[in-house]
């Protein structure tokens, strides 16, 4: 076992899919929310468990927003999400189709199901459309569940289409013995990897996992006391005890990695003259806000003598955005009401403010 210089912890070969998501350049493509498992960690929010269908954080209208999503992150790949992406397998056909053939063949794909839905027409589908990987969730740790013997039993169909398979689980402290038995399945079948997530908590599932004791490590982070070190565990185990390929993905992992390095990609495609591109991959600049903007740009073209390119006007946001270095001079010449603020974003679609500080 290597621990990677992602954070996280590999026994063998990173699967295909990570490689890319690791360095930002995984799209993630939202087909459905719509599930046919409850589990009780699952971490989507409300509106996001309906029938609804994201590139990144960018609403999906057409395959269109697809594509251009792609484009501004420079993605080289996508993993296919949800919900259950089988949910709604002709919607997620016709978007891997797309990307296919927008992006090439070399555009790697992979797709996360529960199991249940793979049927052998479905798994058909997904393969003739260019699907490169697969990775099964089965209901585990619920062994006597009607649902848990169908979705073992679709699985052993995934092995008749040449593509990779692996398993992938949350590493949920305690049940350590559930997932050496589905490593040791995985192993027998032929699977190429089991890749192992560290358990985090989120707004929805918080109730469910304290009510089962569970807590987290600290209180920056939404990462689950144990988890990691079950996670550990299991990788030595699966180390000398099967051939099968392992990683352990941490919440660090996606906080600090993979997400900023795709914040990186995408925010030097849609930066504008006057924001600066921070570390971390968020945008900075300047804004001025006031209770008439039209007036207000106006004072600042007319009056203030600030060249028209350094301005914009941001009638959504309901403000003007400009340079950090044009503010800050503006402070001291403006009176009256206008706020001034350094603001940092991300470059995602909804461009959620991080940060705002007064520039007094
Ligand atoms: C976010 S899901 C997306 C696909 C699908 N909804 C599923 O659960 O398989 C991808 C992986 O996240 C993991 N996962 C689910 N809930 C989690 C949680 N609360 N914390 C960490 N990983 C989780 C599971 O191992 C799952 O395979
Ligand atoms: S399979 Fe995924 S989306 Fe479905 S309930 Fe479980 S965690 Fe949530």
């Amino acid at each position: 076992m290597k621990e990677t210089k992602y954070h996280s912890y590999v026994v063998g070969e990173l699967p295909e899919g990570c490689k890319l998501c690791v360095n930002g350049a995984k799209l993630v493509l939202f087909t459905t929310g719509i599930c046919p498992r409850e589990c009780f960690y699952c971490p989507l929010s409300p509106w996001r468990r309906e029938d609804v269908s994201y590139a990144n954080e960018r609403p999906i209208k057409n395959v269109n927003d697809i594509i251009e999503e792609a484009k501004i992150q420079e993605a080289l790949g996508a993993g296919v999400t949800g919900g259950d992406p089988l949910s709604r397998i002709d919607r997620t056909v016709k978007y891997i189709r797309t990307l296919k053939e927008n992006f090439g063949k070399r555009f790697h794909i992979h797709l996360y199901t529960t199991g249940l839905l793979a049927t052998k027409e479905n798994l058909e589908k997904l393969y003739n459309a260019g699907l490169d990987e697969i990775r099964f969730h089965p209901d585990i740790f619920n062994p006597n569940s009607n649902i848990f013997q169908k979705e073992i039993e679709n699985i052993k169909g995934a092995f008749d289409f040449e593509w990779d398979i692996g398993g992938e689980v949350p590493a949920v402290p305690g049940q350590e013995e559930r997932i050496k038995w589905y490593a040791e399945f995985l192993d027998k079948q032929g699977a190429k990897f089991l890749n192992i997530n560290e358990l985090e908590f989120s707004e929805t599932n918080l109730d469910a996992l304290l009510s089962r004791g569970l807590r987290t490590v600290s209180d920056e982070s939404s990462a689950i006391k144990g988890s990691l070190k079950s996670g550990l565990t299991i990788l030595e185990w699966g180390e000398k005890n099967t051939s099968l390929n392992y990683h352990l993905c941490t919440a660090k992992l996606k906080d600090a990695i993979q997400l900023k390095n795709r914040l990186k990609r995408m925010a030097k495609n849609v930066a504008r003259p006057y924001m600066e591109i921070t570390q971390d991959g968020t945008l900075k600049f300047a804004v001025a806000e006031y209770e008439n903007l039209m007036e207000l740009y106006d004072l600042l073209v007319n009056d203030a003598k600030v060249p028209e390119e350094w301005l914009y006007l941001n009638l959504k946001k309901r403000r003007i955005e400009m340079p950090i270095e044009v503010a800050e001079e503006l402070v001291d010449a403006i009176e009256g009401d206008v706020k001034f603020y350094v603001v940092e974003e991300y470059p995602t679609w909804d461009r959620i403010e991080v940060e705002r500080i007064p520039l007094l």
